[in-house]
């Protein structure tokens, strides 16, 4: 269409986008008056209670979603060929007309009839004649495309668009998507999601699902856009129960953690696996041996020994004093409760009561002994009953308990896992056939003064494998009660949040004074004090407290960085396997990461998991692929690198240096580059030119590189590639992570010789002719 000829589609359009927005307005204040209602009224009884609060929940969830609709509601129309010739408009939740409960204004995009606009194309139309794609802002419809699916035709209305017919469907929105700058948050793909990515989003699969796909294939888009569509179709079970979706670390957990929220989920514990163990917070550092020794199966016996050895033996001559005698508490009386203790084959803290019983039971027999025998013949003078109560006046003994229990301590994850670290005969004894240097690299010679610091990443599987032989409960009534409290008070705030903000902009100065009221009446303490009673939780808060907690469904990001470890603490939340496991074989830089599929969940699910694998790269413009797919060969000449959609016609550059902070910094100043930009660094070097970049004044982010999994920039700088593949056993994976985060530009900067794959990287043409050499 031109400038001259109005495309009339447009305000037809704009009657159907009206007619939605008005409905989700009612939609919107008929709530917030419900809610608002719900939190002024008083409840009696317990069951009232429950009920206003099972209502409030209702509430605020519903105006979440209402108010994650706002933006971009209505975004696809179907045009059916079939006899009914049926219109379907699609949007980002569905909404049925007020007047008449039977018509359908708006198809969530995750319902069943919404399925073709993801799936049609002129070879497979799936009885769709037109595919209509609608882009709006602030309420307003912008500009439509239509993709005749009979005819192949396309008629775009903003004719800036180039389509050139590719395999892909929803093009031009796809291109729009693709060329857009990136802001540090991933946005939802709701409106262009591709084939292939739409069969794992729905798969029906009730086992593990894992993904492969290179860098830049919406790995992680689909993951999330699964568990929207999961939530959608198993709301009550997963509601219950629900989602885990675990992340490498927590930049990239913000960078995603907006995606579900904009979808109306709200109910999705996202976490790393160093924040799975409840009130642990794990920041410490780990060398790379530690890394790898840590994540290794073999720890499983270590930490049973180690749990085992603290099951110990009296030496010679131990005594306690009873009742003004001094009472031996030997070897075989302390074997005789362990052994009962041991064979009832519970977890050590929960068989302390049968070693206590025992031995107990046989010190009271010696006691009596030594108390009650004939001076005559020896024979027992003191009666069962006397028996009966030596042994209740000896567990009564504090001391006496004491001195038995220190045989079979009472014991915690974290004290068992540092005294392990802690103390070298304890090491030793706990690691049968290790070699002296892999103590060595578990060995802590000094324990660091920050808290936090104290324990790593590596360390939470195995605390969690320690929990689970110690049988370790992480819910005592005081810390749950102090967390409950926290919650409450956040929660309140919340809904009264809610009831302010749930408002567009520019409906504010329309607000029901009544609504009003309810604000100014109750602040958040209030509010949370007439929630003391009761659990008002969500799933995904009570199963961030509760370690034994198992989720509905469990998705895996970035899985290729799990260590064996990692993978038995996620399998104990998720025993009916239902999962979805996203990654990359190709990036895996964590030294005691995963290089084959099959050697993961054999294990688990023998072969009931299914592979899919993703093959179009949305991120990574051709020109740098091109280096990025060297590399690939490189690591796995068997894996397929895959197709760059689309090439931007900026080639990397390589720029020789002598001092990359300040080149670095010339680079940011001097370029006007659109959206993001990052420095993408070894992990050993990242502090340091931080620093530096600080010193002359360059305001830019610096990404160590195994801070940058996952994340996606439009231009990254990156440094030194030479030292990537030096620094890890992984380097060239980590280089492969590195040269697949741009979505636009590549610059690579550097000080030491470039490595062969991205040796014929030219300099840029302004740079100056005779670049002093690198070293
Ligand atoms: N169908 C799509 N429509 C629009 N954008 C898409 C689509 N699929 C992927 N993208 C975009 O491509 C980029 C890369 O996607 P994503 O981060 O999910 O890839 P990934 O496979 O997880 O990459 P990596 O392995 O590097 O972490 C993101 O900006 C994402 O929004």
């Amino acid at each position: 269409m031109t400038a001259e000829t109005p495309d009339p589609r447009l305000p037809d359009e704009q009657i159907h986008l009206d007619a939605v927005y008005a409905r989700l307005d009612r939609m919107r204040a008929t709530t917030r008056r419900r809610l608002s209602e719900t939190l002024r009224e008083s409840a009696g009884t317990p069951q009232a209670l429950s009920e206003r609060e099972s209502y409030e929940r209702m509430y605020t969830d519903e105006l979440t979603k209402i108010d994650a609709a706002e933006h971009n509601l209505y975004f696809g129309r179907l045009d059916m060929i079939d006899d009914t010739e049926e219109v379907r408009r699609i949007g980002r939740i569905g909404i049925l007309d007020d007047d008449d409960r039977d018509t359908t204004l708006l198809l969530d995009w995750r319902a069943p009839l919404s399925r073709p606009f993801y799936l049609a194309t002129p070879a497979t139309p799936e009885d769709v004649e037109r595919r209509r794609h609608i882009r709006t802002r602030s309420r307003a419809v912008r500009s439509v495309s239509d993709e005749n699916l009979i005819s192949g035709e396309i008629v775009d209305s903003d004719s800036s668009h180039d389509v050139s017919g590719a395999n892909v469907v929803n093009e031009s929105a796809l291109v729009d998507a693709l060329n857009a700058a990136r802001t540090g948050e991933m946005t939802d793909i709701v409106e262009t999601i591709q084939r292939e990515q739409d069969e794992i989003i729905r798969s029906t699969h009730r086992g593990v699902v894992v993904v492969q796909g290179g860098p830049g294939t919406g790995k992680t888009a689909v993951a999330l856009h699964r568990a929207a569509y999961l939530l959608y179709t198993h709301r009550d079970l997963l509601s219950r129960s629900g989602v885990l979706i675990l992340g490498p670390n927590e930049d990239f957990l913000q960078y995603i953690g907006q995606v579900l929220p904009s979808l109306g989920e709200t109910g999705v514990l996202l976490s790393t696996v160093a924040d799975l163990f409840p009130d642990v917070r794990a920041r410490g550092r780990d060398t790379r041996e530690a890394v790898a020794l840590k994540g290794d199966q073999r720890m499983l016996n270590v930490l049973r020994a180690a749990v085992r050895a603290r099951e110990s033996l009296p030496t010679a001559g131990l005594t306690t004093r009873f009742d003004g005698y001094d009472l031996p508490i030997d070897a075989e009386i302390v074997k005789a409760a362990r052994a009962d203790a041991r064979s009832t084959r519970r977890a050590h803290n929960l068989a302390q009561r049968t070693f206590l019983r025992t031995a107990l039971d046989r010190l009271a027999a010696v006691h009596a002994r030594r108390i009650g025998s004939s001076q005559l013949d020896g024979s027992q003078l003191l009666t069962a009953g006397d028996l009966d109560d030596i042994r209740v006046e000896l567990e009564a003994d504090p001391d006496v308990t004491a001195t038995l229990l220190e045989f079979w301590p009472t014991l915690t994850p974290q004290g068992v896992l540092r005294d392990l670290y802690d103390d070298p005969s304890f090491l030793r004894k706990s690691t049968r056939g290790w070699t002296d240097a892999e103590r060595d690299a578990l060995y802590r010679k000094a324990r660091p003064l920050r808290e936090d610091a104290d324990l790593s990443a590596s360390d939470v599987p195995l605390l969690d494998e320690l929990a689970e032989l110690i049988g370790y409960r992480t819910d005592e009534a005081d810390r749950v009660n102090r967390a409950r409290w926290r919650q409450q008070l956040s929660e309140a705030q919340d809904a009264l949040d809610i009831l302010t903000g749930s408002a567009p902009q520019d409906l504010e100065d329309d607000l029901d004074p009544e609504i009003l009221m309810a604000y100014d009446l109750i602040d958040a303490e209030q509010l949370a004090e007439r929630q003391v009673h009761t659990a008002r939780r969500t799933t995904a808060e009570r199963a961030y407290e509760d370690r034994t907690w198992t989720f509905g469904h469990v998705i895996v990001d970035e899985a290729q960085e799990l260590s064996s470890m990692a993978w038995r603490m996620v399998m104990r939340r998720i025993p009916n396997r239902w999962m979805t496991v996203i990654g990359d074989t190709a990036q895996t830089g964590d030294a005691a990461g995963a290089t084959s599929w099959s050697e993961v969940f054999t294990p688990y699910v023998a072969n009931r998991w299914r592979l899919h694998e993703l093959t179009v790269n949305y991120r990574t413009p051709s020109e740098i692929t091109r280096y990025a797919n060297r590399v690939l060969d490189w690591i796995n000449p068997d894996q397929s690198p895959p197709t760059s959609l689309r090439s931007n016609g900026i080639e990397p550059v390589a720029i020789a240096t002598d001092d990359v902070a300040s080149t670095v910094s010339e680079l940011v100043v001097t370029s006007d580059w659109a959206g993001l930009t990052t420095v993408i660094t070894s992990d050993g070097t990242a502090d340091a030119l931080r620093g530096a970049l600080a010193d002359v004044g360059a305001d830019v982010t610096v990404h160590p590189i195994t801070a940058a999994k996952g994340l996606e920039f439009d231009t990254v700088i990156l440094v030194d590639p030479a030292d990537l593949i030096s620094e890890s056993p992984r380097g060239y994976n980590d280089l492969y992570v590195a040269l697949t985060r741009a979505t636009q530009r590549l610059v690579v900067v550097h000080s030491r010789a470039l490595p062969p794959d991205l040796a014929d990287m030219p300099a840029p043409p302004a740079q100056d002719s005779s670049p002093s050499a690198p070293k």
